[in-house]
């Protein structure tokens, strides 16, 4: 079968993006072309620019999320890809998809939401679309600053001996969904999955920490954690008892009765996604800024090949054209 009747579940996110970015991404100014987490646009190091949406139905159901958690995540989301340049947040534009029947409550909760979670990235809304579809699609663009002279941190600068480091404790968002889609309306975890909190100013700290690498966590540890080393054409190990992992994920594994709750929180926590934690490396010897843990080491070796307690694991996780894996 020739490439072009490959459907996109079958090639897969990464072929279908290879396809989509072109051959150029990269202005000849640009410090940072496409392909990063964010475009950092030049001729000057100043303007950091990124977008995603969130799909109904892909992204969120509107019977297990509100419109007001809904407008907040489709930001929150965005902003982590800015603090993954090493930058803060400060626009962000809204193109917004709804059907006919949406009520005005319901956008103006959706407003709250988007409003609420600029605020408290130190946003504001610059601009936006609205227009009819069956499905509710809300995309945002956020665009971000680095001071004058500061070096964006990217995907593909981590270096073998570097400390691979992580904001907050992944898995929540996950261990949430499947609460919510086990029937559980409410609860911390299922908070964590609606409205994710990217940890403003952790960029900027791990910035200014010196890191050399830098990304959030959508897809999942693992596999995010892969893709920084692919970029960087290193490999890199974990250690499962450095990660950080929030004791209420073995409350929510027993909630849920599975078989085996242990390996259950694993999962969650190397392959859930979503939580949108900053995943960076640091030199040897750099102090790592406050609300970063240490969880492995970064080593020369096959690009992207990620090992835990010495093993080698596949990364789990979503891939955009395919879904779960
Ligand atoms: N439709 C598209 N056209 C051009 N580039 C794209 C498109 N979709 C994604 N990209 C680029 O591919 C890279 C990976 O995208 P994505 O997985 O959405 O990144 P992130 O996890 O940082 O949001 C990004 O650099 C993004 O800019
Ligand atoms: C109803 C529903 N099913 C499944 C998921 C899980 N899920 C959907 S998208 C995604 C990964 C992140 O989304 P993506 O569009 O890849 O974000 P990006 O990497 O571009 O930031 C995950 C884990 C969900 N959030 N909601
Ligand atoms: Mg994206
Ligand atoms: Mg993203
Ligand atoms: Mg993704």
């Amino acid at each position: 079968m020739s490439d072009r009747a490959l459907t996109v579940a079958e090639a897969g996110e990464a072929a279908v993006l290879a396809v989509l970015r072109g051959a150029a991404g990269h202005a000849v100014d640009d410090p940072v072309g496409n392909g990063d987490d964010a475009a950092v646009l030049g001729p000057a190091a100043a303007t950091v620019v990124t977008t995603d949406m969130l799909v109904e139905g892909t992204h969120f159901r509107l019977d297990l999320t509100g419109w007001g958690d809904v407008g907040r995540r489709a930001v929150a989301q965005n902003v982590s890809d800015v603090l993954a340049m090493g930058a803060e947040c400060t626009r962000v534009l809204v193109a917004l998809a709804v059907p006919a029947a949406t009520t005005m409550g319901q956008i103006a909760d959706l407003a709250e939401g988007v409003h609420g979670e600029a605020a408290r990235s130190g946003a504001v809304v610059v601009g936006g679309d609205l227009t009819r579809a069956d499905l509710v699609v809300v995309g945002v663009t956020a665009i971000g600053t680095l001071p004058d002279g500061a070096r964006p941190l990217r995907i593909d600068g981590a270096e073998p001996g570097d400390t691979v480091a992580l904001t907050g404790a992944p898995g929540r968002s996950a261990a949430g969904l499947a609460l919510l889609l086990a029937g559980h309306a409410d609860g911390p975890l299922q908070r964590s999955h609606r409205v994710p909190v990217p940890p403003i100013g952790s960029g900027t700290a791990a910035r200014l920490a010196g890191a050399r690498a830098l990304t959030d966590v959508s897809d999942g540890l693992l596999r995010d954690l892969s893709g920084l080393a692919r970029a960087s054409g290193v490999a890199a190990d974990l250690v499962t008892d450095s990660l950080p992992v929030d004791p209420i994920l073995a409350d929510a594994a027993g909630t849920m009765g599975v078989a085996d709750p242990g390996r259950q929180v694993l999962d969650w926590v190397l392959d859930g996604g979503e939580d949108h934690g900053l995943l960076g490396t640091f030199p040897p010897g750099a102090v790592l800024p406050p609300g970063f843990t240490a969880i492995g080491t970064v080593r020369s070796g096959e690009p992207g090949r990620v090992t835990v307690d010495g093993e080698p694991r596949t990364p789990g996780g979503w891939d955009s054209a395919r879904g779960a894996n």
